[in-house]
């Protein structure tokens, strides 16, 4: 150590978080909680308190991120939406199913969501040419088991502007998602991002 400066071994003090205002999702607000090693899924359970649609995922879920898009379901009050992808064939609507409907029957993730609460259960890509075909996109908060798998980053960020949110706040927004380890991207993550696009070259012939 020189002139009472810090010893080469002591670690610099973590930087205070600095945007805990910025409220994105009520399951990170107040961190994130840690999966649980050898977690084999759950049921999601819509809102309604009147026969609620019961989803059973008997799996642990992937890719875990929170959403900044349009489309996908959020809960009340919330910027973001929380979403995860697992095998469509781990997926099974248990209960009242008859109140499930198709929200956008246009859209590549074909959400079929409750008629009565909104709420989005499972959202399934029939399109068998479509790089993601094969998963179904679940919400694991509808869920009272703790143990699903975390999110580990934040996409489509500048598409909450489509819903509404001031421009303004984006720096603000962008510096919470990255104080909570959530990267922000504007699109998919880097790794999703690549089995995209090597779906998309291996059906043009650029890769083998
Ligand atoms: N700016 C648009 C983007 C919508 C979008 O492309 N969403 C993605 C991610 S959803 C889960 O991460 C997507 O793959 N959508 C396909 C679909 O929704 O069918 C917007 O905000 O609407
Ligand atoms: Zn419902
Ligand atoms: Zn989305």
């Amino acid at each position: 150590m020189f002139f009472g400066g810090k010893s080469e071994t002591e670690a610099p003090a973590a930087a205070a978080p600095k945007y805990t205002h910025v409220k994105i999702h009520p399951q990170v607000d107040n961190g994130i909680p840690p999966e649980k090693p050898g977690f084999a899924g759950g049921t999601l359970k819509c809102k309604c308190t009147d026969s609620p649609v019961v989803v059973e995922v008997a799996a642990q879920t992937a890719h875990n991120h929170v959403c900044g898009c349009t489309k996908c379901w959020k809960p009340e009050g919330a910027v973001f939406a929380q979403i995860a992808v697992v095998a469509r064939d781990k997926v099974t609507v248990k209960e009242n199913a008859d109140k499930l409907g198709i929200v956008d029957t246009g859209a590549a993730i074909q959400r079929h969501a409750c008629r009565d609460c909104g709420t989005h259960m499972v959202g399934r890509i029939e399109n068998t040419g479509h790089p993601f075909h094969g998963l179904d996109f679940v919400h694991t908060e509808l869920s009272d088991r703790t143990g699903w798998a975390a999110p580990t980053f934040a996409a489509f960020v500048s598409s909450i502007i489509e819903s509404g949110v001031d421009p303004a706040r984006m720096g603000d927004i962008r510096g919470r998602l990255t104080e909570l380890g959530l990267t922000p991207y504007d699109c998919l993550s880097p790794p999703l991002m690549d089995v995209i696009a090597t779906h998309v070259a291996k059906t043009s012939g650029k890769q083998g």
